[in-house]
Parts: C-alpha cells; sequence; structure tokens
C-alpha cells in the first residue's frame, strides 16, 4: 500500500484527489492537510510515502521542499510557481505534472509537432473565474515545447478566466490559406484523477528529480 496524504485537501482539486486515493486499491489516504481542515503540512508527513499538493502558487515549493527534506516523494499538480530550486532537492522524488490530464497531455504532444510544420500559432488558454495563477501551468508548458520543437520563439499566450469554465485550451496555427486548431476541454475534475494516480505510483521509481510532464510516465 502507498501512503498518500494531500496537501489542499479541501479544495477543488485536493478533495477530488482525496476520493481518488480512497477509492484505489493499492493506496491508503493517511492525511489531508488544509488550513480549512486546521491540518499543517507538517502534521501530515511522518505517515505519509508520497504528498500530492493541489494548494497554491505561493505554497507548493516551500510545501514540496518540506516533503523532499522529510524524505517523502511528492506529486505537484499546483501551477504558477517556479520549479527551479526543486533541481537541487535531495532526499526524495519529485513530479510536477503540468496537466495530469491525458487528453492535455495529448494536445500538447500534437501541437509541439504540428508546430514544426505550420506558420505561426498562438494559444488561448480558458479556465474558471477562481483560478489564481495566469497563463495557465498547462499554456507554459505547451509553449516551451513548441519553441524546442522548432528551435524558434515561443508561441504568445492569452488568458480567458470566466465563471461557467473549468479548464480548456486552443492551440491555433495558422499558414497560407489555412488555420488548424488544437483544443482540449476538462469540464469535469475527474480527468485528472487517472493521471495523478499513475504519478503516485511512479513517483517513488523515478530516475532522476524532478520530472515535468505526465508525457514522461506514459
Ligand atoms: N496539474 C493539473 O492537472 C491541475 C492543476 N491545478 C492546479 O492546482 C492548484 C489548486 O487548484 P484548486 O483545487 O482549483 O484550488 P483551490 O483554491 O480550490 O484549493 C487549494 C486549497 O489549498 C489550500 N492551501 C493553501 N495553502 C496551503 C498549504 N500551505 N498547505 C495545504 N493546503 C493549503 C487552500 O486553502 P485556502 O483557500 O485557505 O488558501 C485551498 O483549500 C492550482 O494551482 C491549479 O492551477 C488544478 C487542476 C488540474
Ligand atoms: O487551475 C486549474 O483549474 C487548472 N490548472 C492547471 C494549469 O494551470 O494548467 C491545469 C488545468 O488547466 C486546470
Amino acid at each position: 500500500m502507498i501512503r498518500v496524504a494531500v496537501a489542499g485537501a479541501a479544495g477543488r482539486m485536493g478533495a477530488t484527489v482525496c476520493d481518488a486515493v480512497d477509492g484505489a486499491e493499492d493506496m491508503e489516504l493517511t492525511g489531508r492537510a488544509d488550513p480549512a481542515l486546521g491540518t499543517t503540512l507538517a502534521e501530515v508527513l511522518p505517515d505519509a510515502d508520497v504528498v500530492v499538493d493541489f494548494t497554491r502558487p505561493d505554497t507548493a515549493l516551500p510545501n514540496a521542499l518540506e516533503c523532499v527534506a522529510a524524505g517523502v516523494h511528492v506529486v505537484i499538480g499546483t501551477s504558477g510557481f517556479d520549479i527551479e530550486p526543486l533541481r537541487t532537492a535531495t532526499g526524495a522524488n519529485v513530479f510536477f505534472g503540468p496537466n495530469f490530464a491525458i487528453g492535455a497531455v495529448l494536445m500538447t504532444k500534437f501541437a509541439a509537432e504540428a508546430a514544426k510544420y505550420m506558420d505561426k500559432a498562438e494559444i488561448v488558454e480558458l479556465h474558471h473565474d477562481r483560478k489564481l495563477d495566469k497563463p495557465s501551468g498547462t499554456a507554459a508548458h505547451t509553449a516551451q515545447l513548441m519553441a524546442q520543437a522548432t528551435g524558434g520563439e515561443a508561441p504568445p499566450i492569452h488568458s480567458i478566466r470566466l465563471p461557467g469554465l473549468v479548464a480548456h485550451q486552443e492551440v491555433i496555427f495558422g499558414a497560407l490559406g489555412q488555420t488548424l486548431t488544437i483544443r482540449h476541454d476538462s469540464i469535469d475534475r475527474l480527468s485528472f484523477m487517472p493521471g495523478v494516480l499513475l504519478a503516485v505510483r511512479r513517483v517513488a521509481g523515478l530516475e532522476q528529480s524532478p520530472v515535468v510532464g505526465l508525457e514522461h510516465l506514459l
């Protein structure tokens, strides 16, 4: 059994992850850390093999450093923070998934491939209006992989925040007389759960740390 604690357990994603971990036969939910529950990360760390972090852009890095220092592997879903300090953190493994939905991972992969052949592209990411960061982690990761694929500049990113949205992204390409649009929609946070559980199962066995992107686990 993998002992899993969730940071941000009372949040939109954290609560969904708690249910998913609870329902996984090979995992035990050992802790829920969240200010709303009156529980800190330090309190749940001793009983955890893996922490899953879906918190805030300003807490993800200190939380991850605290996990690694305690020898506890960490799966990060939180976006909008700088991962660089985690490159020198030793003691446990870090996995960061900019997006845990398989469709979004494929959208990013297809966009990087299309970028090699189309003249120009722009990214439009659309999220619910409670999202704290912009651009989204998914859009930043997509732009980086597209730039790597072409050796050119990263495409511009446009961010839209509206009630009614969950998590959506379009990559729009233009070339002479034509456009190509690659779009992904998460219409339910359940879309992220298979990817999160996969990362929980794999994080202890990573050969390097940190690893960024679910595409490396597929
Ligand atoms: N990678 C992916 O596939 C996905 C990533 N995300 C990302 O996940 C993050 C969370 O999103 P979402 O669930 O919508 O946000 P929510 O605001 O609903 O949840 C975040 C929760 O974390 C709590 N929290 C704040 N600080 C701490 C801390 N130090 N320790 C433990 N818990 C803390 C918050 O409490 P309080 O409100 O009191 O601050 C809140 O309850 C965002 O960065 C979002 O972009 C979201 C969906 C998918
Ligand atoms: O805040 C969200 O909701 C999401 N955040 C992640 C991001 O910033 O890309 C992943 C997904 O888009 C949902």
